[in-house]
């Protein structure tokens, strides 16, 4: 029997990211990343040919919807009659009754829209992407991978908010995301750097969404992460960590709806809300503005506070990985984060951390930095791949 192939689809905050698979090869892949400010599409084929690599048209480019159309029906040309077996989707939000994949039916699929409200930024786009790949590949089975899994048996202390038992027990708990990134930083780890695997572990994943991960044994036990991803660091348009009577007082003195709310804390906040420019890290960094350099301030400082946090909950640190768009790329904010950390045995070499090496410690630090490039689709496809 020939070896399956598998389609990997991975909606986040301000991208789509697909993958071909061909057992465990990949085969074509391709993005759409900076929707909401400057999209752009990268596509290369099986002969690792790099056939598109370019600002993306507004219209195409204007939401998650008409860049998912457009990447589905390249790959449809691209694909013609192949038989695909398989499409792996990333599903944000998998509530309290998912702690792994799961093949999509009709009832899974209705369970899944009700969590909607909940991540609004994604759970919409990943329910489509599963809509529409079943209508465009009717033969393959669809398959559930959830940011929520990896954390589902972190202690209950990081689980629960004190509110009365009963809003914990219909589910109102602290979920974590970002699950299969860390999963894979966690196995990648664990191939190639035991250690570190096994040690006291944080992975900052910080991209359009951010959130940091305290591990221990390839188990989380701490997320910034909350009930939904608005909880924790500022995000390229979330507010992060924000005092609930914030939102109160904005519903009551301020008279605001639900959907106001709900708009302004998931869509005009964060680096975009405090810039007032940008939600992109990249145009911040290159802004001589105040207000992008207080954003970027905002953003490092939140990050150490957790770093503080996070290596107290594992009783020190051996390890700090650096990954997602920012991590892997904005060299400035991994030195801002790291500097003056010698209280907690860390510090980066900045020639190191300038080459975009993996290892970034300077010789006489005692926690390992390291920058490793996430790879969700990877991990999607290892998980589909179980069920065929
Ligand atoms: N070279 C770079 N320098 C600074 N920021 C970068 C760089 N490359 C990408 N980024 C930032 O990474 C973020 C997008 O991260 P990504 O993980 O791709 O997003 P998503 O969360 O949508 O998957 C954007 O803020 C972008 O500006
Ligand atoms: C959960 C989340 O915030 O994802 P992303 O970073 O892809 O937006
Ligand atoms: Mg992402």
């Amino acid at each position: 029997m020939s070896d399956p192939t598998i389609l990997v689809l991975n909606s986040g905050s301000s991208s789509i990211k697909f993958d071909l698979y061909d057992g465990d090869n990949e085969t074509v892949k391709g993005q759409v990343t900076g929707l909401g400010a400057k999209p752009w599409i990268f596509i290369k084929n099986c002969a690792d040919e790099t056939c598109r690599d370019e600002a993306l048209s507004s219209d195409t480019g204007q939401s998650h919807k008409t860049a998912l159309g457009a990447l589905l029906s390249y790959l449809k040309d691209l694909t013609g009659l192949a038989r695909i077996d398989a499409v792996g989707h990333r599903v944000v939000h998998g509530g309290h009754l998912h702690s792994r994949p799961r093949v999509i039916d009709d009832a899974l699929l209705e369970e899944l829209e009700t969590l909607i409200p909940l991540a609004p930024l994604h759970q919409p786009h990943n329910l489509a992407g599963v809509t529409a790949a079943k209508s465009a590949f009717p033969q393959a089975i669809q398959v559930a991978c959830f940011d929520t899994a990896f954390h589902r048996h972190h202690p209950w202390v990081n689980d629960t908010f004190a509110l009365p038992g009963c809003y914990y027990d219909e589910g109102i708990r602290r979920y974590g995301f970002h699950g299969l990134s860390y999963e894979y930083i966690c196995q990648h780890l664990k191939e190639s750097l035991p250690s570190a695997h096994n040690g006291r572990l944080v992975v900052a994943h910080l991209g359009n969404g951010a959130s940091m991960c305290a591990i221990k044994n390839g188990q989380s036990i701490g997320s910034t992460m909350g009930f939904t991803a608005l909880d924790g660091l500022p995000m390229g348009t979330r507010c992060g960590q924000l005092d609930p009577g914030v939102v109160l007082y904005l519903m009551t003195t301020k008279g605001m709806s639900p959907e106001d709310v709900s708009d302004l804390l998931y869509k005009e906040s964060g680096l975009k809300g405090l810039s007032g420019i940008s939600q992109d890290m990249r145009a911040l960094s290159e802004s001589t503005s105040s207000e992008a350099a207080k954003a970027i301030d905002y953003f490092v400082f939140r990050i150490r506070r957790e770093l503080g946090a996070m290596a107290a909950i594992l009783n020190g640190l051996d390890t700090l990985v650096f990954t997602g768009g920012i991590g892997e790329n904005a060299t400035t904010i991994r030195e801002r984060v790291c500097e003056k950390l010698d209280w907690l045995g860390l510090k980066i070499d900045p020639d190191k951390n300038d080459a975009g090496e993996t290892d970034i410690s300077s010789t006489d630090s005692r926690v390992s930095v390291l920058v490793i490039p996430t790879n969700e689709e990877a991990m999607i496809r290892r998980h589909t791949a179980r069920f065929l």
